[in-house]
């Protein structure tokens, strides 16, 4: 059946096998025997095709196996060999059953054909009431007695057997050896033990020592008959999204973990950016409450110069001269108030009592504490009532929109209103000059310009200049706090990650030598990383919409916009896909036989 010749295996300068050879009978119970070291394992892994980094020959039913490459390798291993190994190497977290049908999913037979013959397996290896049970919970001799079924599911030509009992007690190891003598009636059974009592099974027992084979029964040498032809059938039919999602289902409390870690990150990082809208928010809240935030006021006289300096710069507006005005009334109900003199005076640092200073273009007026008393004792009544004013000829109609906190009679009006009064004024000389400035974000700048050319303007560049820093700083504050989430975050799942994936790596060798080949373990593992990926965008969807729930019901100006949640969800997947495919690319690129020691 397996006829070795002239092999040699070194491993850097220490030959393991020299030039040994000899031919395995088709059928029968075969010890390998020798000292710890002495390459028994080796051997087995080269019969089995994990390894196939030697010298000399190996033939199976006919065909140099080493001449295959590691497709056909798997292909060999699927269609002719049954692997049990010393520590069973079950996967956790799978039934008996499961375990048995993960090499049924090589296998073209239908679900239910395989699951009825592994049913029929366990029944005759006595283990048909654990079928169901978690491979965890099972003793070391059930444990053994289920690989040996996953080993026989696919009624391989050949089992071999890396010290199957030497986790075993006695009587566990004879009842297994008995299983093991039983199938070798109709196939070849080759097991490496140290345990002279096991050799009392064996139809034949080698010895590996000083790298060659020797036989003590020199007859199955030449026992060769009946052999039959290797089957190499290339067909794989394994769906490894279904076994990616039972590998994902299996480790599903760490994949929940490292998805929470990088949900938690990103939304932390998207949070800080949303940070910029809570500075919008806030001013707009600022600018609702300081109507004359952009209002600038020089009071002197002027030559000209100050008023073409603030013409001709384009960040300002609605510059004019201001006068003195004289013997302006007013009048609310049959309450009358003369002002025999008003001059106008800086708006922008003044602080309201009630309500706001007067808008242009709104028809109002905001009146000084004293001033208001004259008209109503609770001064905060008078917000929204009309009052009219009389200078010269004419009168005006003004609501009152707010009460600001000057200790003098005096009042402010909406500029339009303002610059209609001073149509009237001639041959006076102007008192003060009022501008706007059109951005809030050119006010310190504007105010800033005016002081290096030594004039003098009452504006609001102080309160907008610290409102500014203070989102500057809370900006740095909240970028450094969310890039150190995120740098957590990453730094928790990818350790998860590469932790969960070097304990992976007797299971993929598992896999390899069950005769899955690298393009199907690499189909599982992408698709693995594909559900974690989807898993972590879902997390953080569902994490931003409690932010903005959470935000909702607590007043919280926070305002994230769509392409922001977008982008969230988006760099959530791509962010856990790259740390998985780096974590796994190891994995996947690890020879089976490498695994398998691991
Ligand atoms: N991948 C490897 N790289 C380097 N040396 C290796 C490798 N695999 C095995 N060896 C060495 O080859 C020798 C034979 O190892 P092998 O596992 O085949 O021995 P064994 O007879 O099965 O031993 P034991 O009975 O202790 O399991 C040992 O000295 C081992 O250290």
């Amino acid at each position: 059946m397996i006829e070795i010749n002239n092999l040699i295996k070194r491993y850097d300068n220490s030959v393991i096998l020299d030039d040994t050879s000899f031919t395995f009978p088709s059928k029968g119970l075969i010890c390998l025997l020798g000292a710890s070291g002495s390459g028994k394992s080796t051997l087995l892994n080269m019969i089995a095709g994990f390894d196939s980094q030697y010298s000399g020959d190996i033939t199976v039913g006919g065909t140099s196996i080493s001449k295959l490459n590691a497709d056909e390798l798997c292909a060999y291993r699927r269609n002719n060999i049954g692997f049990i190994f010393q520590n069973y190497h079950l996967l956790s977290g799978y039934t008996v059953l499961e375990n048995i049908l993960l090499s049924c999913e090589l296998n073209p037979s239908s679900e239910e054909v395989n699951r009825r013959n592994a049913l029929e397996l366990l029944n005759k290896l006595g283990l048909s009431q654990k079928a169901d049970e978690k491979i965890e919970n099972l003793s070391g001799g059930q444990k053994q007695r289920a690989a040996i079924a996953r080993a026989l599911i696919s009624n391989p030509r050949i089992v071999l057997a890396d010290e199957p009992t030497g986790a075993l007690d006695r009587s566990n190891s004879n009842e297994i050896m008995e299983l093991l003598k039983e199938i070798s009636k109709d196939r070849l059974v080759i097991v490496i033990t140290h345990d002279q009592n096991i050799c009392n099974f064996a139809d034949d027992v080698i010895h590996i020592e000083n790298g060659k084979m020797i036989s003590k029964d020199i007859d199955t040498q030449t026992d060769i008959t009946g052999d039959h032809k290797l089957s190499l059938n290339m067909d794989i039919k394994v769906s490894a999204f279904k076994l990616g999602l039972k590998n994902f289902n299996v480790h599903l409390t760490r994949y929940i973990a490292v998805s929470l870690a990088i949900s938690i990150g990103i939304l932390a990082f998207m949070l800080s950016l949303s940070s910029g809208n809570i500075m919008e928010n806030s001013i707009s809240d600022f600018k609702e409450k300081n109507t004359a935030f952009n209002n600038g006021y020089i009071q002197g006289q002027d030559d000209g110069t100050v008023l073409k300096i603030l013409n001709s710069d384009e960040r300002i507006e609605n510059v004019y001269y201001q006068y003195k005005i004289t013997d302006v009334t007013l009048r609310l109900g049959d309450k009358k108030e003369m002002l025999t003199e008003k001059y106008p005076m800086p708006k922008a640092t003044e602080n309201m009592s009630y309500g706001t200073m007067p808008k242009a273009g709104q028809n109002e007026m905001a009146l000084s504490p004293s001033l208001a008393k004259k008209f109503e004792n609770d001064i905060s009544n008078l917000l929204g009532k009309e009052l009219t004013l009389q200078y010269g000829e004419k009168e005006y109609t003004l609501t009152i929109s707010g009460i600001y906190n000057a200790g003098y009679d005096d009042f402010f009006v909406s500029s339009d209103i303002e610059q209609e009064f001073y149509k009237n004024v001639d041959g006076q000389k102007p008192h003060s000059i009022s501008y706007d400035v059109k951005d809030f974000e050119d006010i310190v700048s504007v105010s800033q310009m005016l002081t290096n050319k030594k004039i003098d303007s009452k504006d609001s560049a102080k309160e907008v200049g610290a409102l500014q820093s203070t989102f500057n700083s809370l900006n740095h504050l909240f970028f450094i706090v969310s890039i150190l989430i995120l740098a957590i975050g990453l730094f928790i799942s990818t350790v998860l990650l590469i932790k969960l994936q070097n304990s992976r790596y007797k299971e993929l060798g598992l896999l390899s030598a069950l005769g899955f080949n690298k393009g199907s373990i690499q189909k599982m593992i992408v698709s693995e990383n594909l559900l974690l990926s989807a898993m972590s965008a879902i997390f953080n969807a569902v994490l931003v919409g409690c932010a903005y729930l959470i935000s909702m019901v607590f007043s919280i100006s926070m305002v994230i916009t769509l392409s922001q949640i977008l982008l969230s969800i988006l760099s959530t997947g791509v962010v856990v896909i790259v740390i998985s495919v780096i974590a796994s690319h190891k994995l996947i690129h690890t020879e089976p036989a490498v695994a398998l020691r691991k």
